[in-house]
């Protein structure tokens, strides 16, 4: 039996794009921050997003069926640990500035990829729900460098200067 403590540090070998994923509807507005995010399957285009069912963001994604994953880009370290911290969301969303997507949840402008989905599967393993999202539109920001996290801390990926 692995202990919990020696696959998180096994994990946080792994470097992976960060995300505020962000939700409206029925049940109202909410976000949070997450690295728990992959591709599936392009046929039909859908990915991925593992929510730990004890975050309070947890009830409003289950009613509301859509989110946006919004992918950040260099410069964008502070908001990710607002989204990651025990903040209330409306401080979080003030320190952004979003627009409504095809579903209707926010799409932050400036980030680097924003991804509009639906919710169309969840499975339960553990203490995380796996959100299966389809991608319903899609908006790029090209110009903007990375942000990984990776080792417990962020690091900025530079593109090569044209
Ligand atoms: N998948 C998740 O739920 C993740 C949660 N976090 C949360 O963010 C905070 C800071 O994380 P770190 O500084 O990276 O240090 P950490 O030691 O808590 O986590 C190291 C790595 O383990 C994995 N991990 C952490 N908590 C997990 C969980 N509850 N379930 C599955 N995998 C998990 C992630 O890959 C993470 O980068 C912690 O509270 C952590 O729980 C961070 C990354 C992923
Ligand atoms: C870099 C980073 C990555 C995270 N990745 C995830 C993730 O993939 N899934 C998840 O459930 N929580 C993840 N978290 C934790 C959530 O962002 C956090 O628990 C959530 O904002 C909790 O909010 P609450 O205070 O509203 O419960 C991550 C936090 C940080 C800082």
């Amino acid at each position: 039996m692995i202990e919990k403590q020696a696959f998180r540090d096994a994990m946080s070998c792994l470097g992976a794009a960060v995300n505020i994923v962000t939700t409206d509807g029925p049940a109202g507005r909410a976000g949070f921050t997450a690295s728990a995010v992959c591709s599936v399957t392009d046929e039909p285009p859908t990915l991925l997003v593992c929510l730990n069912r004890s975050a309070s963001v947890w009830p409003i994604f289950s009613r509301n069926q859509a989110l946006c994953v919004n992918t950040l880009a260099a410069g964008h370290e502070d908001l990710s640990n607002l989204f990651g911290g025990k903040t209330a969301m409306t401080e979080r969303f003030s320190a952004a500035r979003w627009r409504h997507g095809v579903t209707g949840c926010p799409q932050m402008e400036g980030a680097m990829v924003s991804f509009d989905c639906r919710i169309s599967q969840v499975v339960s393993v553990g203490t995380h729900d796996i959100l299966f999202c389809e991608l319903v539109a899609l908006e790029r920001n090209d110009d903007s460098h990375g942000l990984v996290w990776f080792d417990r801390g962020y690091h900025q990926l530079m593109r090569p200067a044209c």
